[in-house]
């Protein structure tokens, strides 16, 4: 198992996603003579995980089953251990997008936090792209840095322990992309121009506050950046159903009949069955916004020496 390359059966060391229902999942460590505790009772891993095909029901010791699962980026975002605020997959899928990360990227990014972005990206860059990741808080730092060992993709990021405002990426000139997610974006500006390749990159700010994204507009700015656009994503779920139109009763036909027989009565309660959809009664709201150097300018843009 690696989160950028998919097996078929469980192994041992195996990061596995227990699916209990939708809103129920859990990340397992797979190890030999293993056991994980469910509310359908144990799953002992020597018997019920190892050497199973990915995607099979496994029956636990109360009589109810899972499903295990391959993990992927988005599962270990809904699952991952939180040592900060993450990024969700709405967010990460324009990030993604916006960025215009493939594989053989090379992205710098801080900071790293619980992973939860930084494993999409090192799903789209691989196999040969490089991720250069900052974090400044050393415990988040090497917890990270064991799971991208867990999860089989460290030989595509560095992770390094330090201050990004004062100390930068550690690169000079590489970055096909750069990504921000810190409360003072505006004073890695400097750093971000340096990563990035001489003829250009893209580049991205996460912030909660308008207030954070006017300062680091300003900083980008100031730093030659241009064509800057800010959005927010906003995901509305419409639910597709099958609803009951009542049909209108307009009366009896009086149309003369030639053979003199009665209309037949309308059926009572008439409806019609459709499929439609509604909007959602409530959904999630801001998180954040995205600050990008627009992809959306089509000349190829050199930065400021
Ligand atoms: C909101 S979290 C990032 C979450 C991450 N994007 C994810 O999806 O899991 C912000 C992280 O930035 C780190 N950080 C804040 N300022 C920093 C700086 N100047 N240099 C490096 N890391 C910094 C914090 O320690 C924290 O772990």
């Amino acid at each position: 198992m690696s989160f950028v390359e998919y097996s078929e059966t469980v192994q041992e060391g195996d990061v596995a996603i227990v699916y209990l229902g939708h809103e129920s999942m859990m990340a397992v460590k797979v190890q030999k003579n293993g056991q994980t505790q469910t509310r359908y009772g144990a799953i002992r891993h020597s018997s019920d995980l190892i050497g199973k095909r990915y995607g099979s029901k496994v029956t636990c010791s109360k009589g109810g089953w899972v499903l295990v699962l391959h993990p992927t980026p988005e599962l270990w975002t809904v699952n991952l251990p939180h040592r900060t605020q993450i990024l969700y997959t709405t967010d990460i899928a324009t990030i993604t997008m916006m960025l215009e990360l493939k594989p053989g990227a090379v992205v710098c990014e801080s900071g790293t936090g619980s992973g939860s972005l930084s494993h999409a990206i090192l799903r789209t860059i691989a196999p040969t792209g490089h991720l250069h990741t900052v974090e400044f808080h050393k415990q988040r730092a090497l917890e990270v840095e064991q799971e991208f060992r867990e999860h089989r993709v460290a030989h595509l990021v560095s992770v390094r322990n330090q201050d990004v405002c004062l100390d930068g990426f550690g690169v000079a000139g590489v970055a096909d992309a750069v990504f921000l997610d810190i409360p003072n974006p505006w004073e890695a500006v400097g750093h971000a121009h340096s990563a990035m390749k001489r003829h250009g990159g893209r580049l991205c700010s996460f912030s909660p506050c308008i207030e954070q994204v006017q300062r680091t507009c300003e900083a980008l700015a100031a730093r030659g950046f241009h064509d800057l656009s800010t959005l927010e994503v906003l995901l509305r779920v419409h639910d597709v159903r099958t609803v009951g139109l009542p049909l209108p009763d307009f009366g009896p036909d009086r149309t003369p009949d030639p053979a003199q027989t009665p209309a037949p009565p309308p059926a009572p309660h008439a409806s019609l069955s459709i499929k439609t959809t509604t909007p959602p009664r409530s959904m999630a709201g801001h998180t954040g916004y995205l600050t990008f150097k627009s992809p959306f300018d089509l000349r190829c843009f050199t930065l400021e020496e």
